[in-house]
């Protein structure tokens, strides 16, 4: 395998006023072009964040909830804060709600709330109404390689209060800790509590009730994925990410394209092709490789910048003859493109079609910074309007 990773290539120029049109790959080497219309970009409801039905923050709650010693604050520890699975053996019991904004370090931007094991729902101190309220996903951890008798009747309690305060939450089940399992083992285990579960809602009249599950380990990349697809779905706009990845890759004769969150290594958005494990491991491995070398050659004596910039790109050839190829697209975003060879040999026309997409992708987060400032412009008003008894003053300005 032979690597190249330049933190210092120079991008073609950003013309304000150029024209979004991709130039597309087929097999005569012609290059056509698609216009504006082709490149759809629209923002349904305008925001890229997540959609939030019940506050002005832009920014929904994701619950990780389960019996003790499940494994809720490692994982959290794992995807977050990049500790090593090994530490987490000594992490301590959790015995209060801890709550993370996950804004701050990344474009991915939610608050993760881990919460102790055992949660008295009857507690009147525990507002159980108000923490369901704004939660966007509800992520239940079940310990696959202890007896889940206790945990399955948790799940049920825990859902079917949750979805009585709020029906839009996504009820999220990490069969975890499967890395002591064979293969067989845990699809039995899966279709075992999906069962279970799901026949618990039925006796309680609650099919419509709709539960994910997912294997998972802090171990391997498992944990990434699951947490990548529960991402997902709290962005409104990841129909028009995929739109964009499509034509992207159908463009330039890729076969595979992620749009990474750097800091997590949680996709945010791929086309719409099949994932496979083998391929996000890679792409996890090459963000690795790519920060861990740009910190050691990247940065200078006197820079105390991030390792991550805007020249940041990386290109690793596989033995196989297939080409990795990571380039930046914000500050927080990475795509990386699996392609044979050949097609590489069109870099040009990929880099050409790659500013485009990035433009596009760029319009998007625009809409959304202007939805999130007239959100909170607005929040501003009625809280003005609420403070003033008549509410006849408006918000200065
Ligand atoms: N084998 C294996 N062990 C894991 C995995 N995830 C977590 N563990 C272990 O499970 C134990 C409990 O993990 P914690 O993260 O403290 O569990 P918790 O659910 O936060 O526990 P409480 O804070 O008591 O509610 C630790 O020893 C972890 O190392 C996994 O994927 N595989």
């Amino acid at each position: 395998m032979t690597s190249e990773v330049n933190s210092k290539y120079s991008e073609e120029e950003d013309g304000e006023d150029e024209a979004l049109a991709m130039a597309y790959y087929d097999d005569d080497d012609d290059l056509d072009t698609l216009t504006d219309g082709d490149l759809d970009c629209s923002c349904e409801d305008g925001v890229l964040g997540f959609s939030d039905p019940f506050s002005s923050e832009v920014k929904p709650r994701i619950l990780l909830m389960g019996l003790r010693r499940s494994g809720k604050s490692s994982i959290q520890k794992v995807v977050f804060h990049k500790m090593s699975p090994n530490e987490t053996l000594f992490l301590e019991s959790t015995n209060k709600i801890c709550r993370e904004d996950v804004s701050n370090s990344s474009f991915v931007s939610f608050q993760i709330w881990d919460f102790p094991g055992q949660i008295d729902f009857f507690d009147p101190t525990f507002d159980y109404e108000m923490i369901f309220r704004g939660t966007g996903a509800l992520i239940f951890v079940i310990d696959s390689q202890d007896d889940y008798v206790e945990a399955l009747s948790r799940l049920h309690l825990t859902v079917t209060r949750a979805y009585k305060v709020n029906p839009d939450i996504n009820f999220e089940v990490f069969i975890h800790k499967v890395d002591g399992l064979s293969d067989d083992h845990k699809i039995e285990k899966q279709r075992d509590i999906h069962k279970r579960a799901n026949d618990d809602l039925a006796d309680a009249a609650l099919e419509r009730i709709h539960l994910s599950f997912y294997l998972t380990s802090i171990y391997d990349h498992s944990i990434f994925e699951a947490f990548s697809k529960v991402v997902q779905k709290l962005i409104p706009q990841l129909p028009t990410l995929e739109n964009l990845l499509n034509i992207f890759i159908s463009n330039s004769g890729i076969e595979k394209a992620f749009l990474f969150d750097v800091v997590s290594k949680i996709y945010i958005a791929t086309d719409s092709s099949p994932v496979d494990m083998q391929t996000y491991e890679l792409c996890c491995d090459m963000i690795d490789v790519v920060i861990d070398i740009s910190c050691i050659y990247g940065l200078t004596g006197d820079d105390a910048g991030s390792p991550y910039d805007k020249e940041s790109m990386a290109i690793i050839r596989l033995n196989n003859t297939t080409v990795m190829y990571l380039k930046e697209v914000t500050k927080f975003l990475a795509l990386v493109c699996f392609l044979r060879e050949e097609s590489f040999e069109r870099k040009g026309l990929i880099d050409y079609n790659f500013h485009c997409f990035r433009k596009a992708i760029q319009e998007v987060f625009d809409v959304r910074v202007k939805v999130q400032r007239s959100r909170k412009l607005l929040s501003q008003r009625r809280w003005s309007k609420q403070a003033t008894p008549n509410g006849t003053q408006g918000l200065p300005h």
